[in-house]
């Protein structure tokens, strides 16, 4: 049995008496998709939180490759390989692709102190590995990052995540500020990495989205792990019904009930 490239065991995070998380269990293993699922307020973020280094856990472990680790820090989390791209991409609309792409590890040309950027490296290398990824449209690496679609944005985060030896990729909510033709670019993107041998931890309430490229998922509610599955053992319906259904719609029918009062017929 291989060990999974990451394991939460347990892990629960309070914000003083707010318990955000309780006893959650996790594992994904390289060349997986895990899909993270949940309305809002079920927990998500700070379970991103939590493997990206920005929080700690209150209790439970998390461990990579079968050994325990406790992250001080994003760049902690950020040395062992697990790497985070955020709705936006975290990329900077005014500058090139290629700045974009390298920004804190620049490649350079010269001899100190006349060091400068090598912005032909640099293009190139970030031309090819966004065509690695399937992205063939951006041939330039001095193009405007602004200039590019909200998925080409995404995309560029996810190939310079790769290229900077990303053994998790955590995306958070990748595709839910774009449309129908965006997302299907990310989430081929999505099965590239897998194919490269990447765990992609993929966090959305999109259950289509979800069904196209995961193969172990987990639904959050209030904090909980209310289910967790392969690919393949439940239906989008038994999940939709799962994350939005259930006690959310009889709370809201208790409440119109509220509302609209008894219905009165006309004499
Ligand atoms: N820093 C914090 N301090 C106090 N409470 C917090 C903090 N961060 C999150 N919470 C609480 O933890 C719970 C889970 O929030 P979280 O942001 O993780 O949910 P989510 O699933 O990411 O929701 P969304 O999809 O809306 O972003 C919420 O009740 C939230 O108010």
């Amino acid at each position: 049995m291989t060990t999974p490239l990451l394991t939460l065991s347990d892990v629960s995070k309070n914000f003083g008496t707010n318990q955000a998380l309780s006893d959650i269990s996790l594992e994904v293993n390289p060349g997986e998709v895990l899909c993270l699922l949940g309305d809002n307020g079920a927990g998500k973020s700070t379970l991103i939180k939590i493997l990206s280094g920005v929080h700690k856990p209150s209790s439970g472990t998390v461990e990579v490759e079968g050994k325990p680790v406790v992250f001080d820090s994003p760049k902690a989390a950020s040395d062992v390989g697990i790497a985070t791209v955020h709705q936006y991409g975290g990329t900077f609309p005014l500058m090139s692709v290629a700045r974009c792409f390298f920004v804190g590890h620049e490649p350079t040309k010269g001899v100190w102190p006349f060091k400068y950027f090598d912005k032909k490296a640099a293009g190139e290398i970030t031309v090819r590995e966004m065509q690695k990824l399937g992205i063939t449209r951006v041939t330039d690496g001095s193009r405007l990052t602004g200039a590019l679609s909200g998925g080409e944005r995404q995309s560029l985060a996810i190939a310079r995540a790769v290229y900077f030896g990303a053994r998790v990729l955590i995306l958070d909510e990748p595709t839910s500020a774009l449309g129908v033709k965006q997302s299907t670019h990310v989430l081929r993107i999505i099965m590239h990495a897998r194919a490269q041998g990447i765990a992609v931890v993929f966090v959305t309430h999109n259950v289509t989205h979800a069904m196209a490229v995961g193969d172990r998922f987990a639904v959050l509610i209030h904090g909980k792990k209310a289910d967790d599955f392969r690919k393949g053992e439940r239906t989008r319906e038994q999940i939709t019904d799962l994350m939005a259904g259930g006690e959310a719609m009889a709370e809201l029918e208790a409440e119109l009930a509220e509302l609209t009062g008894p219905v009165q017929t006309t004499p």
